[in-house]
């Protein structure tokens, strides 16, 4: 088996990046790899696990693009540089690197340290820390090392940035500059003016199914490519980026791998968050309880099959796009969960959902009851995730330790004190309350 390293030097970096999981290397290092102008330095979340093989194999992996007909192995040069998240001076001097223009960010929602109201949550104790020791020179939330380093960018002088959040947040820029311009409020005055007049935070719609890596795959790329690549991601064929918002200091030629860059990305964004990943979390909590596991399983059933496209039809008249235009959009979504090749597990799904499920979930329940209408696919939605904190079996949620106790009540006060959790309103409304009551006991009937 060969090794994998360069054979020629890697591109000047251009393009810094945090959290370097599997959907980073699927997305936005392939579209920087295919533009062929820029390098990344990437930089891990949580853990230095991921820039260990990586850095052994000077960045260089395979993405896997698996279709259902298929495997196609194509090697991604873009990453110049892989690195330990913990590692603060060499995360502060690559973003105050003159030659960088663009910071993306995939982190998961919950790195964002927001409290339920949206904001930062200054009452974190890692927030709190980070607001404590910044001025020293050290931070560890996401918010925090965001701005730390744009502390270094404005000491050095480098000039305006673009940081470009492909988390499942909704309206992402705005989200992210709140809590990054909070935090830097917290720590200083200025530093937050500085934070605000020079750095873009622009919106994305970032869509490309990307399962976590697993043995098999590892093995597969091997055979495949007659590389020992410790790092390859596999993805499906489709893959979107939609962008808005300014680039004051240049970006890679992102559009070359077909990225669009609109005014306004709210359309394209309530489209995929509302039919993708509203279908998907429905999938994550109710298909469960049918004996599935992955998405591909559960749209073979034809009983999940129906509750995703009666979801379809429901989100669709709160989107603004016609049937028409979207009849090829929702068939596509099918077609890609049909994919029985990508194993997406739904556990992978399901996780975090107080914090995904009022991105991708209440806002077509809330138009849909303000509408009079009664969102019988939004409810198998949310008493499958409350059969799913029922069990209590692999909930990972920042706030699993309150709501595992409160699905333990009874059927009635679990759905209303639950719906409390996520929307107050919602738990005031007794129609639908009952309605998720029965659909939970049909559930797990
Ligand atoms: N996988 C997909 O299909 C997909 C598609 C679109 C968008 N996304 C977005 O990308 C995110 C990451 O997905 P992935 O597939 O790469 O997952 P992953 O598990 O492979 O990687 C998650 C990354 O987030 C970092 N991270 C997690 N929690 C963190 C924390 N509290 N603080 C700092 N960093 C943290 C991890 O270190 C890692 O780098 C998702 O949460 C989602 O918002 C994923
Ligand atoms: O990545 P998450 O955890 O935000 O959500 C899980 C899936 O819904 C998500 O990863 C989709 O597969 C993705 O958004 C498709 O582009």
């Amino acid at each position: 088996m060969a090794p994998l390293v360069r054979s020629t030097p890697a591109l000047p970096v251009r393009h810094v990046h945090l959290g370097l999981g599997a959907f980073h290397r699927a997305h936005q290092a392939w579209y920087t790899h295919v533009a062929g102008d820029a390098g990344i330095a990437a930089f891990t979340g949580r853990r230095p696990d991921a820039a260990v093989p990586l850095a052994a194999q000077d960045g260089l992996y395979h993405l896997l693009v698996r279709s259902a007909s298929g495997d196609r192995a194509e090697l991604v040069t873009s990453l110049s540089g892989a690195y330990d998240g913990a590692d603060l001076s060499a995360w502060t001097e690559a973003v105050a690197s003159p030659s960088v223009g663009v910071l993306t960010l995939t982190v998961t929602e919950a790195a964002y340290r927001r409290s339920p109201s949206g904001s930062l949550d200054l009452s974190d104790p890692s927030v709190a820390a980070d607001v404590a020791s910044i001025p020293g020179g050290v931070a560890q939330t996401v918010p925090g090392r965001l701005v730390l380093a744009l502390a270094s960018r404005r000491a050095s002088d480098a000039g305006p940035i673009a940081v470009v959040p492909c988390d499942n947040l909704l309206d992402n820029g705005p989200t992210v500059a709140s809590v990054v311009v909070a935090l830097a409020g917290a720590v200083s005055a200025s530093l937050a003016e500085w934070i605000s007049s020079n750095v873009s935070f622009v919106s994305t719609t970032i869509d490309r199914i990307t399962p976590a890596t697993t043995a098999s795959d590892i093995a597969e790329v091997a055979s495949l490519t007659g590389f020992a690549d410790a790092a390859p991601v596999v993805t499906e064929p489709f893959t979107e980026w939609v962008l808005a918002g300014a680039f004051p200091s240049g970006r890679p030629a992102w559009e070359v791998g077909g990225a669009r860059f609109v005014d306004d990305v709210t359309p394209f964004e309530q489209r995929k968050l509302w039919l993708l990943n509203g279908s998907h979390s429905l999938l994550a909590y109710a298909a469960p309880l049918r004996g599935h596991a992955t998405v591909a399983s559960a749209v073979a059933d034809p009983v999940c099959r129906e509750w995703v496209e009666s979801w379809f039809e429901l989100a669709s008249v709160f989107l603004p796009f016609s049937s028409p235009d979207l009849a090829p959009y929702r068939a596509s979504l099918l077609e890609r969960y049909e994919n029985p090749r990508i194993r997406h597990n739904l556990s992978q799904i399901a996780m975090d959902g107080s914090l995904k499920l009022p991105i991708r979930v209440l806002p077509v329940v809330t138009q849909a009851r303000a509408a009079g209408v009664m969102p019988l696919a939004g409810a198998v939605a949310l008493a499958g995730w409350i059969a799913h904190l029922r069990r209590g079996v692999d909930v990972r949620d920042p706030r699993a330790s309150e709501l595992i106790p409160l699905a333990q009540a009874d059927d009635e006060t679990a759905v209303r004190s639950l719906l409390g959790v996520l929307d107050a309103a919602l738990a005031e409304d007794k129609e639908l309350i009952s309605v998720i009551v029965e659909t939970l006991r049909d559930l797990t009937r």
